[in-house]
């Protein structure tokens, strides 16, 4: 107790003692960086970089160091508290855009930054944040000292991540404020204490909007993270909103793989000669060099067997498959998921709960696994152990989608593969990729190795009935996502195989869609003219509305906080796909022969009343019901499914003696082969790949290998060889699995 009084007294002294080791730290790092500044518009890169263990700070005649020329984080101007949690985590030399960007920002100046996807962008605007409040004295009085913009929510947690790594030591408060959190009300209550602010633009807006004296009257610097996507169309109404409520005088700094020009954009910033630091502007390729680059072209209606093909010979690997809407997310993680290919499936897209995706996000950051997504995860995500695989299902909007979208591998300085699957309608994206700088070399895929799953859906179908509707789903919203991209060079639904598309993912008929139908019509009658003028005269929306609502349906799809003018623009979506599913059941009158050439082989082809061939299970509900249309009245589907899986459940009992029978055989053929000495390189049994989220490694055996089609994918090394050819195995219990789902529905047609 005595001595109370004294500790206390010494902490006091203390902490003044510190006040005062800072204060003198904080004039020492103003006069560096004063007397060091880099000339405006110069590029650091261009100096020749300080020798090693050359002095750093003042220097003996009291003049200081060239930071500009610094290629070490120790090299700068930097609080001993940054410092030291930049040690703490690893970083020490810096990368390109670092060295180029943080001289000018630190010396308070607004900069456009860009830089390949992962080469660390991130540190280059986070420290000068901390920086400039830590230099300020910023404390909780002061409240929001910085704002970083992300335009999505998963990116805006892992900026935050960042920003508590370098911020460690220091004592700002930040927060994290995105959309579809619950705690709204708490975070209203204690938004005003916060200093720095790492959120959505909806979110953001949303405060400003209705937190009672949310103030940002003393604002310092504004971040821009993926700012090319942040000022786009989308947000320009938001972000017009925000910045009409920040001061003027502020730092502001934007950055992106793909960077804004534009002087309008940059205009609508208030930014004051800027720096452009563009450091991979003269390099060979926009895309990191340690990316292999591939392209094929898949025919729409193979794209799901070449994708399910894909993810069965790479079972070992990390792989972000991206698809262009949530449906078909959805549809594809769904019905893979009940074929059970071997590894654990994911799926990621912006109608998820926040939680759900946060905890999809960072298991995907550990798992060897295949994530399904939009482009909610397009963009500035670093999952923690490297991505193997960036598959591209669906053509990418435009270029600089193509290349955030690959830059989710090879970060930093791992290396990756990507490869990109294009219908030949799409095949113009090559010629665009390769006039942006990207290296992507166009391959043959092997069609021999192509395992074909469209059966297996059609039989999934049956069983399931909500996968029906979800294929229906997504059928209709993937020609509504072609319908309306910017890029008809590249996107032209009058190019695609339509009916074989439906018939690819088990649709028993093809959905109807009103845009299609009129497309037909307008072939047959006006030719050439644009689409959306078309869709005018049809007493549609005008086609700036129809471009809005576009773009508000591809943010939705990425889940970006949108203010609510912009959502009830869009309000209608589900609506759409409803009609067009009710549209669906209405007759096509126009009597044309269509030959319906995808059909499972082997099956008698047979035609309805106006001529088209149908699916097998299309064909099986007119025998049932004596209308084709039964299938998608709710009632008699039901009613249908019902008997269909009676039938099903009858022929499962025949199918589980004879696949008893067969693994029986397999277990003992491998029991030999090991008794032989052979049975090292063998795969596990089927066993291993029964569930989606099956472990690899299991019974102590090695993991599975996977089995090689591409002919780029450089997995298929002598090594494999031998494992390569073990993997036969798994294409005959595929082919097997195809013949069943035949047989089934020669079943049901008898
Ligand atoms: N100086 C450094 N030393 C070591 N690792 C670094 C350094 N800077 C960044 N990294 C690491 O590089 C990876 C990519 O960084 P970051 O996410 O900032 O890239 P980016 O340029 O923002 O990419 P994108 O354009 O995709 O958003 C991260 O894992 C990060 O930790």
């Amino acid at each position: 107790m005595g001595n109370k009084p004294k500790s206390k007294s010494k902490s006091k002294a203390d902490r003044k003692e510190r006040r005062s080791a800072e204060l003198d730290e904080i004039s020492l790092l103003n006069e560096w960086i004063e007397s060091q500044k880099p000339d405006s518009g110069s590029n650091p890169l261009a100096l020749k970089p300080l020798p090693d263990n050359a002095p750093v700070g003042r220097l003996h005649d009291g003049s200081f160091s060239a930071y500009s020329a610094a290629t070490k984080f120790s090299e700068l101007p930097l609080s001993k508290k940054t410092m030291d949690a930049l040690k703490k985590a690893g970083y020490v030399k810096m990368t390109e855009i670092q060295r180029a960007s943080l001289p000018h920002a630190l010396c308070g100046r607004d900069v456009l930054g860009a830089a390949k996807t992962g080469s660390g962008k991130t540190l280059a605007f986070v420290i000068p944040v901390v920086e400039k409040l830590h230099k300020e004295r910023w404390g909780p009085e002061d409240g929001v000292g910085s704002i970083i913009i992300s335009p999505t929510r998963e990116l805006a947690g892992q900026l935050f991540d960042v920003l508590k790594t370098v911020g460690k030591f220091h004592n700002f408060s930040a927060g994290l404020l995105i959309g579809g959190r619950k705690d709204v009300e708490m975070e209203k209550e204690r938004v005003n204490e916060l200093n720095i602010l790492v959120c959505t633009p909806g979110r953001l807006l949303q405060h400003m909007d209705e937190t009672p004296n949310f103030e940002c009257s003393q604002l310092q610097i504004l971040v821009l993270d993926e700012a090319d996507r942040i000022l786009d169309v989308g947000f320009k109404k938001s972000l017009n909103a925000i910045v009409s409520q920040l001061p003027k005088h502020r730092q502001t700094m934007l950055f992106s793989a793909t960077q804004t020009k534009s002087v309008q954009d940059l205009a609508r910033l208030s930014l004051k000669d800027p720096e452009y630091i563009s450091v991979h502007e003269k390099a060979e390729s926009a895309t990191p060099s340690r990316l292999q680059q591939t392209a094929m072209t898949v025919p729409l209606d193979q794209k799901l067997d070449m994708l399910w093909s894909f993810v069965k010979a790479h079972l070992n690997s990390k792989i972000l498959v991206f698809l262009s809407t949530c449906k078909q997310v959805k549809f594809v993680y769904e019905a893979f998921k009940k074929l059970r290919p071997g590894i654990p499936l994911k799926c990621l897209h912006g109608r998820m709960k926040q939680e759900r995706r946060i905890n999809i996000y960072s298991q995907f950051c550990e798992q060897r696994s295949v994530l399904f997504c939009t482009d909610v995860a397009a963009r500035g995500l670093d999952f923690n152990k490297a991505v193997d695989w960036v598959v591209q299902a669906d053509c990418p909007d435009d270029v600089a989608s193509y290349i955030h979208r690959v830059g989710r591998t090879a970060r930093y300085l791992s290396g990756g593969r990507s490869v990109l699957f294009l219908t030949p309608s799409e095949m113009k994206m090559i010629d665009k990729l390769k006039a942006a700088k990207v290296p992507i070399q166009v391959i043959k895929p092997n069609m021999k190795r192509l395992q074909p799953v469209s059966g297996l859906l059609s039989s999934l179908l049956v069983k399931h009935s909500e996968l029906q509707e979800l294929a229906a789903k997504a059928f209709i919203r993937y020609m509504r996502c072609i319908h309306i991209q910017k890029d008809k060079d590249v996107f032209e639904v009058k190019e695609l195989p339509i009916d074989k598309f439906a018939a690819s993912m088990g649709l028993p008929l093809t959905p109807n869609i009103r845009f299609v139908k009129k497309l037909k019509g307008k072939q047959l009658s006006v030719g050439e003219s644009s689409v959306l003028e078309l869709e005018t005269s049809g007493g549609e929306p005008p086609a700036e509305i129809k471009r809005q609502k576009a773009e508000t349906n591809k943010l939705r799809e990425e889940n970006l906080d949108l203010p609510a003018e912009l959502l009830s623009l869009n309000d209608s979506e589900d609506e759409d796909v409803e009609k067009d599913l009710l549209l669906s059941k209405q007759t096509e009158n126009k009597k044309k022969l269509k030959i319906n050439i995808h059909r499972p082989v082997g099956t008698r082809v047979v035609f309805d009343e106006q001529g088209n061939t149908l699916p097998p299970l299309a064909r099986v509900a007119g025998a049932n019901n004596d209308d084709d249309l039964s299938l998608l009245d709710k009632d008699k589907r039901n009613e249908y499914y019902k008997k269909m899986r009676e039938e099903l459940m009858k022929v499962d009992k025949v199918d589980k003696v004879l696949d008893r029978q067969r693994r029986r055989d397999k277990r003992i053929k491998e029991k030999v082969k090991r008794k032989r000495g052979l049975g090292d390189e063998e795969e596990g049994s089927d066993e291993d790949l029964s569930g989606s989220g099956a472990d690899e490694g299991t019974n102590g055996r090695k993991p599975k290998r996977s089995k090689i089609y591409f002919n780029s994918d450089s997995d298929d090394d002598g090594e494999t060889r031998g494992k390569k050819e073990s993997a036969i195995d798994d294409s005959i219990s595929l082919a097997e699995q195809e013949a069943l789902a035949l047989k089934l529905l020669d079943a049901m047609h008898q």
